[in-house]
């Protein structure tokens, strides 16, 4: 059995939802399908999800909502239209999007994450409608049914463990089960949402929870090219990559599949693979575990991303100090904040954090804070920071990568503030301003992929 996940731009419209019963009835064991909002139809459109945010916050700030529910409901209606579905089904839908503002939410956050749920919720209740318009058997799983419970916070919710056993008491035969992705249920009973992009998040874990044997993400590209094609058009596709691999990058900026979906798929050593709605045909990208593959080149794959900032600080003797980084430490959980990276030197230390849990007086308090309880001779708060990420398992065995990625970089002027090289050998993080960023990850990527290229195409050729 196998779970396949579409994302938003392969659910966007009548033609595409086509698209996607045609993928799931081409092979029977493509039993469990989980769908994301509808997408953007075309580059200025909005998403479902968006729209929903404008309805929700509307209502918090009491304003009218008639113009916003209307283009939602719109979006659904037209799809059904398009298959001719009778209008109860589009009926029901409309009704539930309308009585959003009557349910009880504890907190505006927790009316936010039902609101933004509701675009998968109400889309996998219409696939379900049209397939069985169709005279396909299909069920709507509602994540509250099968069990998919989530951690209390209302927009960046962790699956918790006892999901798992739930849904592995999911019985089913002959019929199309239809998730929707996005949200799960608090142990409280109230809506929270993964971070955005989070549907492969609930692909992931209905794979594992439901034990099956490939995870196919449908999207809008024929594979996972080894940058960002928005960096550099027409890159080159990974055939294969390691389930490491595509947590780095998608950590660094490969909005392809979310960071945190790799985690089920490894706990349950299900592979995954990225295929395109468009041309199912094509092979797209495996991603497997590290025991399943070979390296066959240096480089898989150059990311950055721009979400970043970062806290420079000096004192002497610092490495003599006991307990400085612990009191530091304590600060930055006082303030609820976590860090993603700690590189370090003798008498320095910076402090790298995902700007998404920050705001300036958090940053104001908290600097405040560490200048009077730990006295570095020098803090400096660099907001202007970008971190570009160069992985690839065939990194370990090779000597003289750095100097490959450094030496473009300093051939066209890019100044490199942080080199950082983690354990498993696998990676390696460089920080730069944010406007060197792209620049710096066209350039390491024509390095290896073209410069460097020789070496790759014959490797490449199995
Ligand atoms: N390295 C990459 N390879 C392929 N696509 C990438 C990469 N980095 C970023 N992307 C972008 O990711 C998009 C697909 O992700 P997303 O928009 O979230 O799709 P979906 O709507 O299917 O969830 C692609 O259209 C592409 O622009
Ligand atoms: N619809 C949600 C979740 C999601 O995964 O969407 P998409 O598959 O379009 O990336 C969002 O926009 O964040």
């Amino acid at each position: 059995m196998k779970v396949v996940k579409f994302g938003g731009s392969s659910l966007a419209d009548g033609s595409h939802f086509q698209k996607v019963i045609h993928i799931i009835q081409s092979d029977v064991t493509r039993q469990v399908v989980v769908v994301s909002a509808p997408g953007k139809r075309f580059a200025e459109d909005t998403k479902v999800t968006d729209l929903l945010i404008t309805y929700a916050q509307q209502v918090i700030a009491q304003k009218p909502t008639e113009t916003i529910v209307q283009k939602i409901s719109q979006r659904y209606k037209s799809i059904g239209t398009f298959f001719n579905l009778p209008a109860r089904p589009i009926d029901k839908i409309i009704k539930k999007l309308c009585s959003l503002p009557d349910e009880y939410y504890p907190s505006h956050a927790y009316l936010m994450a039902a609101f933004k749920a509701h675009g998968e919720r109400l889309n996998a209740m219409l696939l379900t409608s049209v397939l069985n318009h169709l005279g396909i058997k299909a069920r709507f799983v509602d994540p509250f049914e099968a069990g998919i419970i989530v951690t209390d916070n209302p927009a960046d919710a962790t699956v918790m463990p006892e999901t798992y056993q739930n849904l592995a008491q999911l019985h089913f035969k002959d019929e199309k089960l239809i998730f929707p992705g996005f949200f799960g249920f608090t142990p409280n009973g109230q809506i929270a949402t993964f971070s955005r992009g989070g549907s492969d998040i609930t692909g992931a874990i209905v794979a594992r929870g439901l034990k099956a044997e490939l995870y196919e993400n449908f999207t809008d590209v024929d594979a996972i090219y080894a940058v960002d094609p928005h960096i550099v058009p027409h890159p080159e596709a990974i055939k294969k990559m390691t389930y490491r691999e595509m947590r780095e990058l998608s950590y660094a900026g490969f909005s392809v599949f979310h960071d945190e979906a790799i985690i089920p798929a490894i706990e349950g050593q299900v592979p995954i693979k990225v295929k395109n709605t468009n041309h199912p045909d094509l092979p797209g990208t495996l991603i497997v575990p590290e025991t399943h593959f070979t390296p066959h080149h240096t480089i898989t794959g150059v990311a950055s991303s721009e979400r970043f900032a970062a806290l420079y600080l000096h004192r002497y003797l610092l490495n003599k100090e006991v307990g400085f980084t612990l009191k530091l430490l304590q600060i930055l959980y006082k303030y609820d904040v976590s860090y993603e990276h700690m590189p370090s030197g003798i008498d320095d230390l910076t402090i790298i954090f995902d700007k998404n849990q920050l705001n300036r007086q958090t940053i104001h308090e908290m600097c405040h804070d560490i200048q009077n309880t730990l006295h570095p001779d020098q803090l400096d708060w660099i907001d202007d920071y970008a971190i570009i990420m160069v992985v690839g398992e065939g990194m370990r065995s090779k000597i003289g990568t750095i100097e490959n990625i450094i030496r473009p970089l300093a051939e066209n002027g890019i100044g490199v503030h942080m080199i950082n090289q983690g354990a498993s050998r696998i990676s390696i993080m460089l920080g730069t301003k944010q406007a060197d960023a792209k620049r710096a990850v066209k350039e390491i990527y024509t390095h290896f992929f073209n410069t460097v290229s020789t070496e790759r195409k014959i490797l490449y050729a199995d």
